[in-house]
């Protein structure tokens, strides 16, 4: 990184010693491999970065005292909360009936007592690739008559964004589109060389909320990152009617480049869904004024055939909600037979020692993570706690290429989202995932990823990580 040459860039740099970065783009250095494909970022986008970082929370201070108080406590007190509860020995004693294992009722009564948010019914439907998700995608945009709400962490710049871009602008005439962004994610990820080249005389938008707005009337609000936190959230809602769901960002990585997951969700949830993105534009309203570009009355969703109890779970620091890491937490401690897991970014040291354990325990322990990673230090943490992982008795595997899809199996209960297995996700970065127990998804996320992701991945053979004990230190706080 080259020396902050403007003031915002000296605030950031402040920050991020203070409170250790809260984006791995900005920590690890964006797509670092191969070299032949992708350059690492380069000094001018990293001050370009630290000045949106720095530009976001003083916006967030100006915007919404409050919440950027409440976010900025919670950030400091996860770090040392996390460097505690991953280090005190003792700390980690649990125990749990047999009765309790994911999947039974008195698992779900666990849940329940853990004020964990109550489920409502919701058809899943999985979406495995860019090439189910975007043409999905595409056929909702096109469908809906009254609202179109999107949301990602990352909206970028590229040509499967701007062909995203394009409809929703088209769309703009007949239905009213809301887009919402993460500011930093998306900012990072505009001035990232792709890994396979444009189409020929493609020319990326230099800034994606003007692109989306110039001729057309979509309403775009991006999130702001007080103390660079950022929102990772996943979710599009078509008339509040249907979302869409899970693990992809709007780019042509997720498109047609890595392996990643979606999912449809129609019926009764839908409602709680459509809640919770107005929330969000609410909360991304510039100069607190909440009512800007306003809600378009929405239909009452309609519960559907084929619909099964769903658990909504956030990561919200600004709310003080956990509830997805104590889901997985309840999950994979209470677990008897197997926890199956496929994620790109695993350092949170109160998952990763809680597997441990679990496989001490005799439970069929499996984790599928990249091949090869678009972080080095997630990379190398990744390999570092598979080479444990496989020592202690359970397995681990490289996926061949890029796995971004983050799942995670126990016993007969999942958890899938936006959220990764990095303490960020956990504890930091705004995040949306859905649990369920029931039978039917469950066997579809168990054919249609894990088994043929097994069957695709290499079994992880423990070789010396160089430097792995400190990157997965680093990546803990990641
Ligand atoms: O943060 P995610 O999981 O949306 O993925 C985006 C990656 O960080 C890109 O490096």
């Amino acid at each position: 990184m080259e020396p902050p040459r403007t003031p915002f860039a000296l605030l950031t740099t402040g920050l991020l010693l203070a409170l250790t970065p809260s984006c791995r783009h900005m920590a690890t250095g964006y797509r670092y491999d191969p070299p032949e494909k992708g350059e690492p970022m380069k000094g001018s986008s990293a001050v370009k970065i630290s000045s949106s970082a720095a530009r976001g929370t003083l916006l967030g201070i100006a915007r919404h005292p409050v919440t950027t108080a409440v976010v900025g406590a919670a950030v400091l007190w996860q770090r040392p909360r996390e460097l505690v509860t991953a280090n005190v020995p003792g700390i980690r004693k649990y125990h749990f009936a047999p009765e309790e294992a994911p999947g039974t009722d008195r698992f779900e009564a666990l849940l329940d007592k853990k004020d964990l948010p109550q489920p409502i019914g919701g058809k899943i439907t999985w979406l495995v690739d860019g090439h189910r998700f975007y043409p999905e995608l595409e056929r909702e945009i096109a469908k809906a008559r009254q609202t179109i709400d999107v949301q990602a962490y990352i909206f970028d710049n590229d040509d499967a964004a701007v062909r995203v871009a394009d409809q929703l602008k088209r769309r703009s005439a007949e239905a009213q589109v809301r887009v919402i962004f993460d500011d930093l994610g998306s900012s990072s990820a505009a001035v990232t060389k792709p890994e396979t080249p444009f189409p020929p005389g493609f020319e990326p938008p230099s800034n994606m909320s003007r692109y989306l707005r110039d001729g057309s009337a979509v309403k775009v609000r991006s999130m702001l990152n007080p103390w660079l936190v950022c929102d990772h959230t996943k979710l599009h809602v078509f008339d509040g009617r249907v979302a869409l769901m899970g693990c992809m960002n709007i780019g042509r990585e997720y498109r047609s480049e890595w392996h990643d997951l979606m999912f449809r969700v129609e019926g009764s949830a839908v409602g709680e869904l459509q809640r919770d993105y107005d929330r969000t534009w609410k909360r991304a309203a510039p100069f607190g004024l909440p009512g800007l570009g306003g809600d378009a009355k929405k239909p009452y969703p309609v519960p559907v055939a084929g619909e099964v109890p769903i658990r909504i779970l956030r990561t919200d620091p600004a709310v003080w909600r956990y509830e997805i890491q104590k889901a997985m937490l309840l999950g994979i401690r209470a677990a008897r037979k197997r926890i199956w897991i496929e994620d790109p970014y695993i350092a949170n040291d109160d998952i990763t020692e809680a597997l441990e354990d679990a496989v001490k325990r005799g439970v069929d322990v499996r984790v599928i993570f990249p091949g090869r990673n678009d972080s080095k230090l997630m990379d190398v943490a990744n390999r570092a706690f598979a080479n444990k992982l496989v020592e202690a008795g359970g397995k681990a595997y490289a996926y061949p290429g890029m796995t971004h899809l983050k799942a995670m199996i126990c016993d007969d209960w999942a958890c899938v989202g936006s959220a990764n297995l990095d303490t960020l996700s956990m504890r930091i970065n705004r995040e949306l995932n859905i649990s369920f127990r029931a039978k039917a998804p469950l066997r579809e996320l168990i054919t249609k990823v894990f088994e043929p992701d097994f069957a695709r991945s290499k079994p992880h053979v423990p070789a010396k990580e160089p430097g792995g004990a400190v990157m997965e230190a680093v990546a803990d706080q990641l």
